[in-house]
């Protein structure tokens, strides 16, 4: 069971003095309740509760109220902390596995999955420990119940056999209907975030606008029916333990005084006994669900967790020292790549490759092509960031095994079109102020940006702005190849200018390797070679030889 794998994760000291603690505080709270039952047979015979009764009373009250706080306070020590480590954990084999496999899971589940569900964890594990007090109770509860009266506890006995059976049946497809409803919330999920980024084309066109929450209207719908449906097993469940109680405490009050001997003498224990012990009962039926809940929860977590730990590449450690031998290459050859993107049966949607392709220490490269024509795609391969289904890497004449693959990307810094911008110089530590606000002057954003305590104070800016600041973070990264994707598009005249002719020319002089994906035809000139892709394969390289694109 899913619950029981992740609370081994916990220490099991702190697990076992939270549980000790939690059974003091059930038995203590047992005891007061035997105790007051006993006082309130005194009162009814005419006495008054003497000192030690009040003493008892009091020593369990203190030690229930004690205990219980404690149990419950550790109890959320020990959630949080594991959930912590879960995130973590997450969080770490995220960034280090392939990016094929964390773009399948797709962002509605990992948000669902990392937010939603661990907070219901985080919710749900008091109320388990409070759900093992109740076992405690119910088991002191039912001693008692047995001391009073034999006949009463076999009734109880079977009265919750039958509970147990018909919980079973209607618990048979409890789980399967709040997994479906967890796949159903990731739906939704994804939805929001097509309302959220794609705000500004939803405002501007209304049709579309309408056919998104039409589409958001049915899987509410859908949403609604699941819950509504999870919604009717949780009150049959709850019903059922009303249903049980009221039925044993019908056979107590109509049925026994006909059959059981000295029956009148005890029922006044016996009722408040009884109601002791079904009140345990119908709390840990309750808090089934969301135990329940949890669990499936929790699964899911386990099986994303598989997924991405299945697509692992190697520590960043490791990557960087395989990363080392690569450093001083002088010539990388791609050999018959081979990807394809798959839909979600698994056809192929697009083929990039076979391609064969040389790229030379020092040397600039123009990819060249139509829209789709697969520019993109092999920028991702040559960086390693894709693997390819097919074809071979070599370095100096070595080649390259999938797992140096992680140290080969060590060479690489990028700006692909979807680039993201991190407000901190992440992997630069020591980086010279002074640089950063030189290069923010130079790609003009001085007036905007500015450098202090390791991070930019502001990347809300245009998006050849962006483009700008991403390119002096891979300015400093300094890194001996760079893979720049449409970099030029969103620049005005001055700075497309001045990125083919200083840039770029500058990065070679500086023994850098780059390529650029370009559609700038004018610039073309200025590269060492220009690469020309159509349908996901090379259709001419100039290899030096202007003459086939002059
Ligand atoms: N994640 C993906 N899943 C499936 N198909 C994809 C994916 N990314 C790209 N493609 C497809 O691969 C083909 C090549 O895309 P790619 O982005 O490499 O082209 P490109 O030459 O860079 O185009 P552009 O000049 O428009 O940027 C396109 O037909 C595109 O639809």
């Amino acid at each position: 069971m899913a619950i029981r794998r992740f609370l081994q994760e916990a220490n099991p000291k702190d697990i076992k003095k939270m549980l000790w603690l939690t059974l003091v505080a059930g038995c203590a709270n047992a005891f007061l309740i035997v105790v007051i039952n006993q006082v309130a047979v005194l009162i009814a015979q005419g006495q008054r509760p003497t000192w030690f009764e009040v003493i008892t009373f009091l020593t369990a009250f203190v030690l229930y109220y004690v205990c219980n706080k404690k149990a419950l306070l550790d109890a959320n020590n020990i959630i949080e902390n594991l959930l912590k480590n879960l995130r973590i954990n997450i969080a770490d084999k995220l960034r280090q596995s392939e990016l094929r496999t964390v773009n399948k899971v797709g962002r509605g589940r990992l948000y669902s999955l990392l937010a939603y569900e661990t907070n219901h964890l985080s919710v749900t594990f008091p109320i388990l420990v409070e759900n093992f007090q109740q076992a405690v109770l119910l088991a002191v509860a039912m001693i008692y119940l047995g001391y009073l009266s034999l006949a009463a506890l076999a009734v109880f006995f079977i009265a919750v056999l039958c509970g147990i059976l018909i919980y079973a049946y209607i618990n048979e497809n409890y789980s399967e209907v709040l997994e479906t409803v967890a796949r159903q919330q990731e739906k939704v999920l994804d939805l929001y975030g097509d309302l959220i980024h794609g705000s500004k084309e939803i405002r501007l066109n209304q049709k579309r606008s309408k056919d998104i929450m039409n589409v958001f209207f049915n899987e509410s719908d859908n949403t609604e029916e699941l819950l509504t449906n999870s919604g009717k097993q949780w009150t049959m469940m709850v019903l059922l333990s009303a249903f049980v109680m009221d039925l044993m405490l019908g056979i107590v009050a109509f049925v026994f005084p006909h059959y059981i001997e000295g029956h009148s003498d005890i029922i006044f224990q016996l009722i408040p006994t009884l109601l002791f012990c079904f009140a345990p009962l119908s709390k840990m039926v309750a808090h089934s669900p969301l135990f329940i809940r949890a669990g499936v929860g929790l699964s899911s977590i386990y099986q994303m967790e598989k997924e991405i730990e299945s697509a692992r590449g190697v520590s960043t450690a490791v990557a960087r020292n395989k990363g080392k031998k690569f450093q001083d290459f002088k010539e990388i050859r791609f050999k018959d790549v081979i990807y394809e993107y798959t839909d979600k049966q698994g056809a192929a949607v697009f083929t990039s490759g076979p391609w064969d392709l040389e790229v030379k220490r020092g040397e600039l490269t123009f990819l060249v092509g139509g829209n789709g024509s697969g520019k993109s795609t092999a920028l991702r391969l040559m960086s390693g960031l894709y693997n390819w289904d097919a074809g071979q890497l070599f370095v100096d004449g070595d080649e390259v095994t999938v797992k140096d693959v992680a140290g080969f990307r060590e060479l690489f810094t990028t700006i692909f079109s979807d680039f993201h911008l991190f407000d901190r110089l992440y992997g630069l530590e020591h980086v010279d102020p002074e640089e950063v606000e030189k290069l923010l002057k130079i790609m003009d954003l001085a007036d905007k940006v500015q450098f202090k305590n390791g991070r930019f104070s502001d990347t809300h800016l245009s998006t050849g702005q962006r483009k700008r600041l991403a390119l002096i973070t891979a300015i400093l990264e300094d890194r001996p190849i760079y893979l720049l994707d449409e970099w030029s598009a969103e620049q005005d005249v001055h700075f497309r200018e001045y990125f083919y002719t200083s840039i770029l020319t500058d990065l070679r002089a500086r023994g850098k390797t780059v390529i650029v994906v370009t559609h700038d035809e004018r610039f073309w000139h200025l590269a060492d070679r220009v690469v020309k892709f159509d349908l996901g394969q090379i259709e001419w390289d100039s290899k030096g030889d202007k003459s086939s694109y002059n």
